[in-house]
């Protein structure tokens, strides 16, 4: 594995981990030896993230863990063992990206295996297409990945290894893309993707402290190499942005985290507006309905609406002459047909109407 950092608890997976038990050696089914004594954080962490969603996931089916060997994930693998004796399921993703993956899934089966965890190794392509980012591509099939085992092995749940300071990192990379509310809102504790609960326990807790636990215990864990790779937008803010800011504002993380929550309760609200509203305006939205509204609101209930109804989403530019046509449309002669996403909206009569772009030529394939 290249790159990677011989130094403190983080390890190559083709040097044994420093955990002072057996070596993860790729291809090495290691025997289970039992479970070291779990980070009291952590723990706790965990316990009161079960404690506060129990009642929305499933309370049967085993606990997944999405385990890539790294330090955050090692540390929620270990907790979550420890909170659910013999319930815990650990899913490693190898992504078939770089060599190294290979090295990855070894150390994740070897660690899995010596806490007598058992774990599925799922391979995905999370090759991207031309103008897509490698980083969201390989996102995207992770987490589906992850969802298709999840149902298959029906677990209640999977957890995931985020911390204060990956959410800090998540709030300035939508700051640097012009995010609105829901990117602001960052990532939530718990959320339904493809129909499986997806949860984040660490999300408060520190990462330093997280890491210094593992050490000070011997565990060991891999690193990413990628995460060094200033290529990443990600990646420059936490090796060049983050380290200034926890110099100049050392609680950055944790205040960001509750702006990220301040945004996420808003974006709620708004959600709840909206959907207020189309119970409303109807759907299809009538136009009379829409424009009785502020433009602030129809845009609102419009694009709930499309993502909701049609799965679509339009830019900041679209929705703002959405607004202007809406209102400006006053004569029953006054068409609209505006491009909103990947799609088309517009005026039939007295209602609004979209047309996803694929729908339009359904007709000639007919
Ligand atoms: N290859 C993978 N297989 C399974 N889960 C993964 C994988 N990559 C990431 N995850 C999950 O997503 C979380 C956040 O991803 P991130 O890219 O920050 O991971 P990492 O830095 O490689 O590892 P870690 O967060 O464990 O230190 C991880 O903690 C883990 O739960």
């Amino acid at each position: 594995m290249p790159g990677s950092m011989p130094t403190g608890g983080s390890t190559t997976p083709r040097r044994p981990a420093p955990d002072g038990q057996r070596a993860a050696s790729p291809g090495d089914p290691a025997a289970p030896v039992g479970l070291p004594t779990a980070d009291a954080a952590v723990l706790a962490a965990v316990a009161q993230w079960w404690r506060r969603h129990r009642a929305v996931v499933s309370a049967e089916g085993a606990i997944g863990v999405a385990y890539s060997g790294g330090a955050d994930s090692t540390a929620l693998l270990l907790a979550a063992a420890t909170h659910w004796p013999g319930r815990v399921r650990a899913l490693h993703v190898h992504h078939g990206l770089q060599a190294a993956a290979d090295a990855f899934a070894a150390h994740a089966t070897a660690q899995a295996a010596r806490w007598g965890v058992p774990l599925t190794v799922l391979h995905t392509d999370a090759r991207h297409a031309r103008g897509d980012s490698p980083e969201d591509a390989a996102r995207r099939a992770r987490y589906r990945a992850l969802a298709g085992a999840a149902r298959a092995q029906g677990l209640a749940v999977v957890l995931l290894g985020h911390h204060a300071q990956d959410q800090a990192e998540t709030l300035l990379l939508a700051l640097t893309r012009g995010a609105g509310l829901p990117g602001l809102a960052a990532m939530p504790e718990c959320r339904r993707i493809d129909g499986v609960w997806f949860g984040r326990p660490l999300l408060a807790l520190d990462g330093t402290a997280l890491r210094a636990s593992l050490r000070a215990q011997g565990i060991g864990w891999v690193h990413d190499p990628t995460n060094d790779d200033p290529a990443y937008t990600r990646n420059r803010i936490r090796l060049q942005v983050v380290p200034a800011l926890a110099q100049a504002f050392p609680s950055y993380a944790i205040t960001f985290a509750r702006s990220a929550r301040h945004a996420a309760a808003a974006q709620q609200l708004l959600d709840e507006l909206a959907a207020e509203d189309l119970a409303r305006v109807g759907n299809p939205p009538r136009l009379a309905a829409l424009q009785a509204l502020s433009p602030q609101r129809l845009i609102n209930v419009l694009r709930h609406w499309l993502r909701t109804c049609h799965g679509a989403s339009g830019t900041d530019a679209q929705w703002r002459e959405v607004a202007r046509q809406m209102a400006a449309a006053r004569t029953r002669g006054h068409a609209i047909e505006l491009r909103v996403g990947a799609g088309r909206l517009r005026r039939a009569g007295d209602v609004v109407l979209y047309q996803p772009d694929d729908e339009a030529v359904a007709p000639q394939r007919l």
